[in-house]
């Protein structure tokens, strides 16, 4: 089935912010197929809850996150289909909560790999904002400092 998602603007951003970060009512899973897509967990990998959970059964993969030896602060990517899939690690375990640091210190480190890999676009959910406690003002204004200074379209899913 095919999910038509309502693009709805969030009234805080500049127009600049707006262009680069859309936000969209939707699943996640419904993006286009050729987008990165980004979400957040902890260095264990564990993805035992939320939405980390549906990606380890979309994509498996935890030995070769867990071979990466990324720590928070850090992203660790798999590559699925031509497009890649970035684990943002923002905290040690599965039990912490991530601070407002670790998660612009991933964002950097996706934001780096993007720029080297010829990534245009990444579709995300509200990263942090769920199980992860995070404010989502704050941490979309994270997300449109990070790539003030690219030409990435990131893509906001909330259900
Ligand atoms: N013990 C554990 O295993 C444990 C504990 C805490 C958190 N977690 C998990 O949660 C952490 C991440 O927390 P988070 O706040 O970043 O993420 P999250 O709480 O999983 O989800 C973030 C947001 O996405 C929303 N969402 C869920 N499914 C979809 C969908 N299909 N499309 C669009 N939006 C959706 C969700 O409602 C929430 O607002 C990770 O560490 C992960 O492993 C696990």
């Amino acid at each position: 089935a095919v999910t038509i998602a309502h693009v709805t603007m969030a009234t805080h951003f500049s127009k600049e912010q707006e262009e680069r970060l859309r936000c969209v009512k939707g699943d996640l899973f419904s993006c286009p197929p050729q987008d990165a897509l980004a979400h957040c967990i902890s260095e264990d990998c564990r993805m035992g809850a939320g939405i980390a959970r549906l990606f380890k059964e979309k994509f498996g993969g935890v030995r070769e996150l867990l071979d990466q030896q990324k720590k928070t602060g850090e992203v660790a990517v798999l590559q699925r289909d031509d497009r890649y899939i970035y684990y943002l690690i923002t905290k040690k375990k599965a039990s912490h909560k991530p601070t407002y640091d670790s998660m612009r210190k991933s964002l950097e480190a996706m934001k780096a790999h993007s720029l080297n890999n010829g990534v245009t676009d990444i579709s995300m959910p509200r990263i942090g904002c769920g199980l992860d406690g995070l404010d989502w003002n704050k941490v979309s204004a994270i997300l449109g400092e990070v790539f003030e200074d690219t030409d990435i379209k990131i893509t906001v899913y909330t259900l």
